[in-house]
């Protein structure tokens, strides 16, 4: 085998693959400063396992409909096993934040294997202090001075990428013009936002990029919208609502493309496959169809290979 010293990092939030690590992921979630933003390291921890202890089991019924585990995971390992197969000069190795593989285990594996050089790429396209910042936060705090670290922090304006998009939208749809068109991102508190997380900033821009690409196409949706789902607790958060956009959509055709989000996982196979969609019918949306993600497409690939290029 070809001796590789340098490293793509794929860094994701993992997901859990039974109950025990639904509880790792919800504990470490809540845990992270970046998420729940309180200061105090024993107070967060406290209401870290209030959240996670009164969460868990109505969290876990959701998994229990999805097969008990979330595809996260085995999607990741195959666009990881694609890289590696694809990807000339890399060895690419997977990250997450909150199951296993952590970046403490990782990091050790790379060092046996002799990597000196780094490209961290987390596999949120638009920057978020909640994600892509706690990851590449947790891999620095790791590795600290032991490679030459190289990082790309968002990819929503690559062309390769906005093409995967609006291919896998335009094939969902033999006629645009009879589709509401919903660009559905998992939301943030807004309190998050106006402390200066950029996040709803380039969603926008990225919902704009994508509009644009459709017209150049010669693409009309009957509308283009951009929605926010997940929301999790009492607090504000981004608006509008998935819930309240499919309210306007009563006996109409809706697709929804689920833009924060590189890999299907919970939020994508639960939330929109199936809680949404039995809000939908309850609405009287007539058809409501749901996008992949990008996950280990030949595109996706394409597209790696052309964002690494730096
Ligand atoms: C409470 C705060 C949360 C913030 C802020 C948040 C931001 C955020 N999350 C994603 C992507 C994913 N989130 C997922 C699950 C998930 N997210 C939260 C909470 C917040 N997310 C919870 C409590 C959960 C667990 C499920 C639940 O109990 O509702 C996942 C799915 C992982 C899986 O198991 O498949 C993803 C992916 C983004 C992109 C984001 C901010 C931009
Ligand atoms: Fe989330
Ligand atoms: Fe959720």
């Amino acid at each position: 085998m070809q001796e590789n010293k340098k490293a793509l990092v794929l860094l994701n939030m993992g997901g859990a693959r039974n109950k025990g690590e639904l509880k790792m992921f919800l504990t470490n979630m809540f845990n992270d400063e970046n998420i729940l933003t309180i200061k105090n390291a024993f107070i967060r921890k406290m209401v870290a396992t209030f959240i996670t202890n009164s969460r868990l089991d109505n969290a876990w019924k959701n998994y229990e409909k999805i097969g008990n585990f979330s595809p996260i995971n085995p999607l990741t390992e195959q666009l990881i096993n694609k890289c590696n197969d694809k990807i000339e000069n890399y060895k690419t190795y997977q990250v997450m934040r909150y199951t296993p593989p952590f970046a403490k285990e990782t990091i050790s594996q790379m060092k046996k294997d002799g990597i000196k050089e780094v490209l961290l790429l987390p596999l949120y396209p638009q920057y978020s202090t909640t994600t892509t910042k706690s990851s590449l936060e947790d891999f620095i705090k790791f590795a600290k001075n032991s490679f030459n670290l190289k990082i790309i922090e968002t990819f929503y304006k690559n062309d390769k990428f906005n093409e995967c998009i609006v291919n896998e939208i335009l094939n969902n749809v033999k006629d645009e013009t009879s589709y509401n068109l919903i660009f559905s991102a998992h939301g943030l508190p807004q309190k998050i936002v106006d402390a200066g997380d950029p996040y709803e900033k380039q969603m926008n821009e990225h919902v704009k990029i994508l509009s644009e690409e459709l017209q150049k196409r010669g693409k009309n949706f009957k509308s283009i919208n951009l929605a926010y789902q997940s929301k999790v607790g009492p607090l504000k958060w981004l608006e509008p609502s998935l819930e309240d956009m499919l309210k306007n959509f009563k006996d109409e055709n809706v697709i929804i493309y689920p833009l924060s989000f590189i890999v299907d996982n919970s939020e994508t196979v639960f939330e929109l496959d199936i809680e949404y969609k039995e809000i939908a019918h309850e609405i009287g949306i007539k058809e409501y169809k749901v996008c992949s993600c990008v996950n280990d497409s030949e595109e996706f690939i394409e597209t790696i290979k052309d964002i690494i290029k730096i």
